[in-house]
């Protein structure tokens, strides 16, 4: 039986190798002419670079962890139909393979020879169950429209036990701590969360330094914010800051580098109003984020203060919105917030 400071250490270890992994593929894609993209049915991007990253970093973890189960955001349909795009993708995990260099930690990350084998690994991600297990999910890049634009992105994965986050990793390559760019930070529940530099030897992941939130009151904060006008409603939030009396200006940032900024005490307020109550968020867009603040010692929620619920699959079907922030002024805020949630949406779409 593991003691309590043992507890997913090896999940947490792995889960930062083969997020470390996957970003040296997304870094030669950002530098690179080449950013081939597909749209997908919801009209949204998806890029060689997020294929790529889902099929190493479920490769590293089928390998450590195989009789877990894994949720992915992408699926390899879009590639089992398009060889020029598949072999493009195939290509870059075949340089990152190749590159990598494993050290001494003789940890095994996986590897993969054909393109069937990397479609079949991308597919591990496919699973829709929470409730109950081990299941991780993984978003092989969240922020991909920042990716494309040359804006912030992250790697983010998560494993749920029976519907609860335990560990959470975001990988950050456009992040900057103590002034050194490219960081990833992770957090298993209970045992707090560090941050370290990023490097493209797999095994110099070192000197993890611990975080943790800001601590200014309510009027001195700031809030963060999606970049996309699509993602969430940019205008009522811009009222919650009127209303509690926040003149800072307010920080767009695409992607989960937002939970990773705020986790840092580089700002205080994430939110996240929905543009349309149909939306349903996906566990891949906040897992790894939620326990990582939790464990920098911030509270996540909903728009009316509710507890994100992991255990309903794919999406968190019973929430709308999110808000992150750190414990010391977590009532001042949330009354303002539910204020507004309930006069603008009402309760009755849950
Ligand atoms: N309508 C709507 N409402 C809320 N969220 C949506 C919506 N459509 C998409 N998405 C998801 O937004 C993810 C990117 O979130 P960001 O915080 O990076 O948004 S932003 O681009 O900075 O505005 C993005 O993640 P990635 O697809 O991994 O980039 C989507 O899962
Ligand atoms: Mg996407
Ligand atoms: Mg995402
Ligand atoms: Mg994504």
């Amino acid at each position: 039986m593991a003691t309590t400071c043992q507890r997913y250490k090896r999940e947490r270890h792995i889960a930062e190798l083969a997020v470390q992994r996957a970003a040296i593929l997304t870094e030669a894609v950002y530098y690179s002419q080449v950013k081939q993209t597909l749209t997908k049915d919801d009209k949204s991007p998806v890029t060689l670079a997020d294929f790529g990253a889902q099929a190493l970093v479920l490769a590293a973890l089928a390998t450590a962890f195989p009789d877990d189960k894994y949720i992915g955001e992408e699926d390899s349909a879009g590639l089992r139909t398009n060889p020029e795009l598949s072999a493009l993708v195939f290509d870059a995990v075949a340089r990152t393979l190749k590159s990598n260099k494993q050290g001494a930690s003789n940890i095994n990350l996986g590897t993969m020879g054909s393109e069937q084998e990397m479609w079949d690994f991308i597919d591990l991600g496919n699973h829709d169950a929470t409730a109950a297990g081990r299941v991780w999910t993984l978003d092989p890049i969240d922020g991909t429209k920042g990716f494309l634009r040359g804006g912030q992105y992250a790697i983010a994965l998560a494993l749920l036990v029976d519907g609860v986050v335990q560990v959470g990793v975001l990988g950050c390559p456009h992040l900057s701590s103590e002034g050194e760019e490219g960081i990833i930070l992770s957090a298993v529940r209970g045992q707090g969360v560090v941050v370290k530099q990023m490097s493209a030897d797999l095994n110099s992941i070192l000197h993890p330094s611990e975080i943790s939130m800001s601590r200014v009151p309510t009027a001195e904060a700031s809030f963060c914010e999606g970049v996309e006008a699509g993602h969430s409603a940019h205008e009522l939030q811009a009222k919650i800051a009127n209303d509690l009396g926040i003149s800072k200006a307010t920080v767009r940032m695409d992607s989960q580098a937002k939970y990773a900024s705020i986790a840092m005490g580089q700002g205080e307020i994430y939110l996240r109003l929905p543009t349309k109550m149909t939306y349903e968020e996906k566990i891949w867009d906040h897992a790894a984020g939620v326990v990582i603040i939790e464990e920098a010692g911030g509270i996540v929620v909903d728009m009316y203060c509710e507890p994100l619920d992991f255990t309903q699959g794919r999406t968190l079907k019973r929430n709308k919105g999110v808000v992150a922030l750190p414990r010391g002024i977590f009532g001042d805020v949330m009354e303002v917030v539910t204020r507004n949630a309930l006069e603008k949406y009402g309760k009755s779409a849950l």
